[in-house]
């Protein structure tokens, strides 16, 4: 691809974009790499205040490589290099200043195998909050967020059982309770329910929906019909095999049911039609 149609696609990406009113993150990625490989180029991601933006799109298109940006994940592999600019409330987290440990304390995660730790289902909820020197009332504390990730009447009696007792889907809501113990703002969630059941993945899919009452969530799905189901935006990242390597961009993001119903490129059209994977 050459320059003025890598910059029309950035364009017409940053056009198809929500309103930029109620943003609480900004990605505007230049390139990512890993290595020498280039991840993803120039797509530019907001994700809206109390909303659920889905990230669709075929396999090595970069999903969990923009996600894990929003926190500075990433910056735990060696190799990845990130170029470009991603805020949070106006802040650019990537900023020199800024420690990535306190990035993540606002920009919580949930990963795509249920990973509770090897301690109790107490423990695992109030780790964080121990870990950041929490100093009010934990039992309060691991009770809400047991509450607040649905699991609380499950677990309430057998506290002290290890996290690793429990099933794929009560682990899943477990570590759901972890991330949202320390309050973050913003949930960043990778295939959350690929490991689970469809009876499971309905109760995460549920849980979504109220804890987007209270926090942002951005969700990595292989699920078209959980994109649906769940997301109120969605983005869909395609892969460029112009330049004989395979490079994630951000194609098209819009409200939900226009991705799905009337997308406005067609390559989106092509893939939520199930015409690829
Ligand atoms: N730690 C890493 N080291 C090197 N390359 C990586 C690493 N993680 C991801 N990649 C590469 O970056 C590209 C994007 O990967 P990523 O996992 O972000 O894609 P994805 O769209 O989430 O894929 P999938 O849907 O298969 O999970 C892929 O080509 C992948 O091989």
């Amino acid at each position: 691809m050459n320059a003025t149609a890598e910059m029309t696609a950035a364009g017409a990406a940053s056009a198809n974009a929500p309103a930029r009113n109620n943003i609480v993150m900004d990605c505007q990625i230049d390139k990512v790499f890993y290595g020498d490989f280039l991840a993803v180029r120039a797509s530019t991601v907001p994700i809206e205040k109390n909303k659920i933006t889905g990230f669709i799109g075929p396999s090595g298109c970069g999903k969990s490589t923009v996600l894990r940006s929003l926190n500075r994940m990433n910056d735990l592999i060696p190799i990845f290099r990130f170029e470009g600019k991603v805020t949070y409330h106006g802040q650019d987290i990537y900023d020199k200043k800024v420690d990535p440990v306190v990035v993540r304390r606002y920009i919580g995660m949930v990963f795509q195998q249920p990973n509770p730790f090897a301690m109790s289902i107490y423990d695992n909820v109030a780790f964080g909050l121990r870990l950041n020197g929490f100093k009010g009332n934990l039992d309060e504390r691991v009770e809400k967020a047991l509450k607040g990730a649905a699991c609380w009447n499950e677990v309430k009696d057998k506290l002290k059982n290890s996290g690793l007792s429990l099933s794929g889907g009560q682990q899943q809501r477990l570590c759901i309770a972890r991330a949202i113990a320390t309050e973050p703002d913003v949930l960043l969630m990778d295939e959350p329910c690929s490991a689970l059941d469809p009876i499971a993945t309905r109760r995460v899919e549920e849980l979504m929906l109220e804890l987007k009452e209270k926090y942002t969530i951005a969700l990595v799905t292989h699920n078209m019909q959980q994109a649906t189901r769940v997301a109120d935006t969605t983005a869909f990242f395609g892969v460029d095999i112009s330049q004989g390597s395979r490079t994630g961009y951000l194609v098209e993001m819009g409200p939900t049911r226009q991705i799905f119903e009337d997308p406005r490129e067609k390559l989106t059209g092509e893939y939520v039609r199930g015409e690829f994977s």
